[in-house]
């Protein structure tokens, strides 16, 4: 029955699937998708007792999982580039739900717009788009969504765009843009620390723009969210493999790649920094952002130095690590998209995956 408790490993009861989540009475059937759908098949396993499964550490496999679902299921033409973040349908679905379940309740008092449709803001939509497209497929709500690297813009638009029927609902915006019309101010700040084991130290960096400048003086909402600015990496590994000598690797993949970087072991965490020459390069060379010379040397002007991006390790469940980089000079956002990507396939092929 859907809707029930599950137990975690220590006793605790886990968050259960939204009641109205499609998923809710019967998990998606991968047997039956994998007759409809033959582009899905190899990545289909069935075991000796008849039970399919799908190894939801192979990036390709839950790519096309999650490109079936909102095909099958949802009526939604979707695809992502090698190294984007993958969503799960399920999850994701989710939270449309509770937003939904939110905006119904006396906490949220409507914001009433001409259309009489529920319109949301997600940040950081992805490559994916995944919120925008469900929000508008399931319940018709309109969004704008925004991120900052190249790829994720590209992306986002053509997945808006590759499905006509919701195009006017969605629109996605370039972060960045914004802020550098909006005269961005150079901070130091801390970094963003949602693991304890995080180093304290400040880190200087630009304000990142996410809502100021982005949203127009007019506009209003009903709802905003935002499933953090993180770009993770799960790497299931053969047993001789563990955290440390990820991590390892990771270092040796930056230093190989030329750039100056800094293990912990403690934290598990290597923070990379580029040389002044190094971002100036990135930037004037125009990889993570199209902008003419003249926004290029804007941007340039707001860099602060200061460690560009942290890789941390984590070990998920035993033989399940999880790679996150996090992106700390946000001026270098494609440079460091493109490296995480490049570093997920030194790691791949150098920590191979549990066989199958
Ligand atoms: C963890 S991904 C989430 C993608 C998608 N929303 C999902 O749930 O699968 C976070 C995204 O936030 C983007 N991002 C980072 N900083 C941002 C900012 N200041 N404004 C908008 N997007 C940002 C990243 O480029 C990345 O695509």
């Amino acid at each position: 029955m859907g809707g029930g408790r599950k137990r975690r490993r220590d006793g605790s009861e886990a968050p259960s699937i939204h009641p109205r989540n499609r998923y809710a009475a019967a998990a998606p059937d991968f047997a039956a998708l994998a007759e409809l759908y033959p582009s899905f098949r190899p990545f289909v396993s069935v075991s000796e007792r008849g039970r399919a499964s799908v190894d939801f550490t192979d990036f390709s496999a839950t790519r096309e999982l999650t490109r079936v679902l909102l095909l099958h299921d949802h009526g939604v033409n979707w695809w992502i580039p090698d190294g984007q973040l993958c969503p799960t349908v399920p999850n994701r679905s989710n939270y449309i739900h509770w937003i939904e379940d939110l905006l119904s309740s006396i906490l949220i008092p409507p914001i009433s717009s001409s259309s009489g449709r529920v319109r949301g803001f997600d940040i950081g939509t992805g490559a994916n788009c995944i919120y925008p497209l469900l929000g508008a497929s399931l319940l018709g709500w309109s969004f704008v969504g925004s991120d900052v690297t190249d790829v994720a813009l590209e992306w986002a638009k053509k997945n808006a765009e590759n499905n006509p029927h919701l195009t006017e609902l969605i629109e996605i915006r370039n972060a960045n843009a914004a802020s550098l019309s909006s005269e961005s101010e150079a901070i130091v700040r801390e970094p963003i620390r949602e693991n304890v084991l995080e180093p304290a130290e400040d880190v200087a960096m630009p304000k990142p723009p996410v809502l100021v400048g982005v949203l127009k003086e007019s506009e209003s909402f009903d709802f905003c969210m935002c499933n953090p600015p993180f770009f993770w990496l799960q790497l299931g590994l053969r047993r001789e493999h563990g955290a440390f000598q990820v991590l390892k690797s990771t270092e040796a993949f930056f230093l190989a790649s030329k750039l100056s970087c800094k293990i912990d072991t403690l934290s598990f965490s290597v923070d990379v920094t580029l040389s002044d020459e190094q971002t100036e390069a990135a930037i004037l060379h125009g990889d993570d952002y199209g902008g003419s010379l003249k926004e290029s040397s804007a941007k340039l002007q707001s860099v602060v130095k200061g460690v560009s991006f942290r890789i941390t390790v984590f070990e998920q469940i035993p033989g399940t690590l999880l790679i996150k980089g996090s992106l700390l000079n946000k001026a270098l956002s494609g440079t460091f998209s493109s490296l995480f990507s490049q570093l997920e396939d030194t790691l791949r092929m150098e920590c191979p995956s549990k066989a199958r």
